[in-house]
């Protein structure tokens, strides 16, 4: 028996930098979505093994560093993964930590019970394994999960740049910023983006400095009509809200024309309750 799990992707809408801890890992404090592009995940009973295809395939290697292997090793599962990798690697929308996640949902429905600090496989798996509209704080391992959120088209553009997490976090110039404002209840997605208007991606400035093209991104997608383009964690990837489906289409198609990866997309639907 075969089971397929989704790995969204991760969206950071917004993220402030609140503190830093005596190991070195920084305090969050985040708003965050799942958008309805991701990797796929199957799981088949068996020895541990992994496969990786897709269109982002070529940039990763399937050894035992890979977050997939780590996973099913953390909750003493075995199984034959194939991840059909669909996000680009090393981009601030949490592919590594999403298909961690989806490991480990699929291997929980194959009777293997969820470890506990999932956060040791990055910071971000905690939220991944939710793959909902959620508050992250600590340093990823504090998730709230939040009503849903109205819904949203958006475009996500990466310009095929690599970004190294921890190089970002290192560039920061003020580590203890103000948290997120409170989070109301969105009554429809003007509401969101004029929240959305008074927060920020602390880790915006330092991915820009180490990355210029980020910038050109952004100014790119605010002249494709994005009524709001941020970057997502510590980038490459930046996401812009549209006003609908069309005018997402429309600057998607403009901007993959940079060379850039350019996808339209939606808010995900949730992961089936376990
Ligand atoms: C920036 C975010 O994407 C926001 O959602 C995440 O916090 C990063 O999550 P991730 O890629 O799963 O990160 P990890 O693989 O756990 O950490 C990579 C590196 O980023 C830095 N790091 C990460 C998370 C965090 N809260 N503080 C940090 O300082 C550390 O140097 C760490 O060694
Ligand atoms: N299954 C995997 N998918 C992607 N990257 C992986 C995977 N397994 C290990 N890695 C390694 O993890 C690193 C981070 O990749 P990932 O795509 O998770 O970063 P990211 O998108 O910046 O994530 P985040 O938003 O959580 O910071 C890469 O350098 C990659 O080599």
């Amino acid at each position: 028996m075969t089971l397929t799990e989704g790995a969204p992707a991760k969206l950071n809408l917004a993220l402030h930098v609140t503190g830093r801890r005596g190991d070195g890992y920084h305090l969050l404090d985040s708003l965050v979505c799942f958008a309805a592009v991701g990797d796929v995940v199957t799981l088949t009973p068996g020895p541990l093994s992994l496969t990786i295809d897709g269109p982002f395939a070529a940039g990763l290697e399937a050894g035992d560093d890979n977050l997939c292997l780590r996973a099913a090793r953390l909750a003493g599962g075995q199984a034959a993964i194939r991840l059909t990798k669909a996000l680009p690697v090393a981009s601030g929308i949490g592919g590594g930590s999403a298909d961690a996640a989806a490991v480990l949902r699929g291997l929980a429905r194959m009777g293997h019970p969820l470890p506990d600090r999932t956060e040791r496989l990055g910071a971000d798996v905690p939220v991944c394994l939710a793959s909902r509209p959620a508050r992250m704080q600590g340093i990823g391992e504090v998730v709230t999960p939040l009503p849903p959120l109205p819904a949203l088209h958006m475009v996500l553009v990466n310009p095929r740049v690599a970004v190294p997490t921890p190089a970002i976090f290192a560039g920061l110039a003020q580590r203890d910023n103000a948290p997120l404002p409170p989070i109301p209840t969105f009554a429809d997605a003007d509401a969101l983006i004029g929240w959305l208007a008074g927060t920020r991606n602390d880790l915006q400035a330092p991915a820009i400095a180490a990355a210029p093209i980020i910038a050109q991104v952004l100014d790119a997608l605010s002249a494709q009509g994005a009524r709001l383009a941020r970057m997502s964690g510590s980038g490459a990837t930046c996401f812009g809200l549209f006003a609908d489906a069309g005018a997402a289409s429309r600057a998607a198609a403009a901007l993959a024309r940079n060379g850039w990866w350019a996808v339209p997309t939606e808010l995900a639907s949730a992961p089936a309750p376990r």
